[in-house]
């Protein structure tokens, strides 16, 4: 048994949400303070109901029948963590020519009124969002309008919100220009352009009739790259087919499609573990890296950088393959390669497809390799996924301790 394993006492840990695997785990509590080990445990009200649940659903073909999935290419609600976006701000309004004009009353005077200035575009932070796949890729922002007569100004433009998540970097060729790490944090992405003023303006001494007005001017026209800081707690980092996407189906009601195919997973998803003291932990369904991923092989760069994004990983082996070891070790090299530090963030091992024969014989052979404990589990028949839950939540109160004991907020969902 883990160490850790022992030591996870918190009453209820998971929640009975009717989505997730979870169902009546709330119930195991009391034998998880009494120092048992999970698979010990028998649920109080469901004692036919081993602990160790074979959730045959969970991990697979969870669409109701006749209802096609949707294919990877088109499903448009994947986790979206970089955009690049034009930003134009609104032009400001021009000043108006214009003299005063009543019966009986020659030479009134100039009477043009000053244009509204052009409407900023602002990046705001908002708690409802979690990815950028709402940004759009251009906005342009409200324009001023022009000065009217009697000395009327224009209306100025209405300021665009653009709503981000929590944690997003604003980025500028290389330079990075904004942190936005707390909700309501706002950043100006464009200013609007000054309205142009009328001839009331220009009115003077030596020239009491000016005809002379300025137009407004362009709103700023910039090209910013936003990216988040944080994608989620938990990142499945693992070779094509290892079962990441079966996982998350598993333990989160996130539903990434999974096939026998390799790179099934073509962008990143994220699923929610809820736990019954109300901590959600967002995990991550990564797309597959592979040898070389590092030179930007396979699905390349940018899952590398998805993986930078979380705060402790989760390496998920194909227990079923001969040598597993050798898969860990090249995942660790692959994350070495494109970040120093990477691999030694903090992480868990998990061997998958354990109700595979060859599987269990290759068990004790990956924990020699390894000299260390790994969890292991079936995806696919829901086996001992309770002890990678366990495991999750240590890692993830461990990481919050560690954020707070930096100053910084730790990322909640
Ligand atoms: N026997 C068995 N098969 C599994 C298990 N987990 C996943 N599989 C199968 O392995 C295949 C790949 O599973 P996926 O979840 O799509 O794997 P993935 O790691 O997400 O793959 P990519 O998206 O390509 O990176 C599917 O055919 C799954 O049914 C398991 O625990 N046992
Ligand atoms: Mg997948």
């Amino acid at each position: 048994m883990a160490p850790w394993a022992g030591a996870m006492i918190p009453g209820r840990i998971f929640s009975a949400s009717p989505h997730t695997l979870l169902e009546g785990m709330v119930l195991w509590s009391p034998s998880i303070r009494a120092g048992l080990k999970p698979s010990q445990l028998l649920p109080q009200q469901a004692p036919s109901r081993p602990l160790s649940v074979g959730y045959m659903n969970c991990a697979k073909h969870q669409e109701l029948p006749g209802k096609k999935p949707l294919s990877e290419k088109k499903l448009k609600r994947h986790f979206v963590d970089r955009r690049r976006v034009l930003v134009r701000a609104g032009n400001g309004g021009s000043g108006a020519s214009c003299f005063h004009s009543e019966p009986r009353k020659e030479f009134g005077g100039p009477d043009g009124g000053d244009g509204g200035s052009g409407g900023h575009v602002i990046l705001r932070v908002d708690q409802q969002v979690r990815s950028l796949s709402s940004v759009l890729s251009l906005y342009q922002g409200f324009h001023g309008e022009d000065g009217g007569r009697k000395n009327c100004s224009g209306r100025g433009g209405a300021t665009l919100y653009i709503r981000v998540p929590v944690g997003t970097l604003v980025k500028e060729g290389s330079e990075t220009v904004a942190e936005l790490s707390h909700p309501g944090d706002e950043y100006i992405a464009a200013l609007g352009g000054a309205g142009g003023k009328g001839n009331r303006f220009f009115l003077a001494n030596d020239n009491r009739a000016p005809a002379m007005y300025t137009p407004g001017e362009p709103g700023q026209e910039r090209v910013l790259l936003l990216e988040l800081k944080t994608v989620a707690h938990a990142g499945l980092v693992g070779f094509p087919n290892a079962g990441k996407s079966s996982l998350l189906r598993a333990i989160s009601n996130a539903k990434p499609t999974v096939a026998s195919y390799p790179f099934t997973t073509l962008n990143p998803h994220i699923g929610i573990v809820h736990y019954a003291d109300h901590q959600q932990v967002a995990v991550a369904d990564i797309p597959g890296i592979v040898r070389g991923a590092h030179q930007n092989r396979g699905l390349g760069l940018s899952f590398l950088r998805h993986i930078e994004r979380c705060l402790f990983l989760l390496f998920v082996v194909d227990l079923s393959l001969p040598e597993p070891w050798a898969q860990v070790e090249d995942l660790k090299y692959e994350l070495e390669k494109h970040k120093e530090g990477l691999s030694q963030r903090p992480h868990e091992i998990i061997a998958n497809k354990m109700d595979l024969p060859q599987a269990r014989a290759n068990l004790p052979r990956l924990q020699a390799h390894l000299g260390q404990e790994v969890i292991a589990l079936s995806a696919l028949t829901g086996e001992n996924l309770e002890q990678l839950l366990l495991r999750v939540k240590v890692l993830h109160d461990a990481c919050v301790e560690a954020e707070r004991g930096q100053g910084r907020q730790p990322l909640r969902w």
